[in-house]
């Protein structure tokens, strides 16, 4: 039996280390993962062109997604293995949300592949992938805020300390997206230096459950800058002509929204820098199956 499902990244509107509520929006970059059952209880990962890279995460995703629903397939689950492969247009540890946007599409492709894809609430489906990516250390709030943007779409807002959604909402924007050539892994982060900034944090989820998303990521922004030592000069080099522009996740792209004409009217000035430019829409659907 194989599965498969196609996930969106995300960037950031208020970023969860400070405080443990973040708030993020999907954007049409995508990983999708194939899932392959197998019957002699192994889970064995594979990035797609890139051999080095840790496969932890996502044989996790399939064990605990085989280990939590094989039943309700029908299927004893200590006979049950999995062998799953993603592809991804998504820069890994840049901020984009790469790990959240590979549990999801490997959750659901597990799903999938298990046939009850329609069956579960992708909440919940959601959740499993957090629960993956703390056991193998790849996050260090737990990052619901990123995966439940992935998963349902559109901008949302989460308790990443109980993993609750606090609000959803759609959104028709833009998003001009830079990353520079350097990595972050969000497990590595700053936690002390993020705690400092916890009063401009709380200013943030203030705005964003006011929908005030564009003012939001730039405060954001501003303070991840400071508290995590990345430049704000890119953010300063789009002002004031986007809606708003932050550091993403934790780092180092920086990502603009607004409509498309008015990012394609800057885009230049990051065209400039050393690393990718993309231009993307961002995205009101989630996690499917593909
Ligand atoms: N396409 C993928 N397939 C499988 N595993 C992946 C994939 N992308 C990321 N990962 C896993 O996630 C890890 C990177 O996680 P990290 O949280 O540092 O990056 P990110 O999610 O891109 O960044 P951020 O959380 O700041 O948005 C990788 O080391 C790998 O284990
Ligand atoms: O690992 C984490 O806990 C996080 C990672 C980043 O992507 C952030 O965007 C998120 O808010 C929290």
């Amino acid at each position: 039996m194989d599965g498969r499902a196609v996930a969106p990244a995300a960037g950031s509107i208020l970023t969860a280390f400070a405080t443990g509520i973040g708030s993020a929006f999907a954007v049409d970059l995508e990983t999708t993962a194939t899932v392959e059952l197998t019957s002699d209880g192994a889970f064995v990962g594979e990035i797609d062109d890139r051999p080095g890279e840790d496969t932890s995460l996502i044989e996790r995703c399939t064990e605990l997604t085989v280990s939590r629903y094989a039943e309700d397939a029908g299927l004893e689950a200590e006979d049950v293995g999995a062998r799953v492969v993603t592809e991804s247009d998504i820069p890994m540890a840049a901020g984009l949300t790469s790990s959240s946007a590979a549990a999801n599409a490997t959750v659901l492709a597990t799903l999938d592949a298990l046939e009850i894809a329609d069956a579960v609430d992708r909440v919940d489906a959601c959740r499993l992938g957090v629960t993956a990516a703390r056991d193998v250390g790849v996050t260090t709030t737990g990052a619901f805020d990123d995966a439940s943007a992935s998963m349902l779409g559109g901008v949302t807002i989460t308790d990443n300390g109980s993993d609750e959604l606090l609000q959803r909402e759609e959104v028709d924007w833009h998003a001009l997206i830079y990353t520079p050539p350097e990595r972050a892994y969000s497990g590595e982060t700053d936690m002390d230096a993020c705690r400092r900034i916890a009063p401009m944090a709380e200013l943030v989820e203030e705005l964003a459950l006011d929908s005030r998303y564009g003012e939001a990521m730039t405060v954001n922004g501003f303070a991840y800058c400071a508290a995590l030592g990345f430049s704000t000069e890119p953010m300063l080099e789009v002002m004031p002509d986007v809606a708003g522009v932050t550091l993403s996740g934790s780092g180092p792209s920086y990502v603009a929204v607004d409509e498309r004409a008015t990012l394609e009217a800057v885009r230049d000035r990051w065209d400039d820098r050393d690393g990718t430019t993309r231009l993307v829409a961002t995205r009101t659907d989630g996690t499917n199956t593909a």
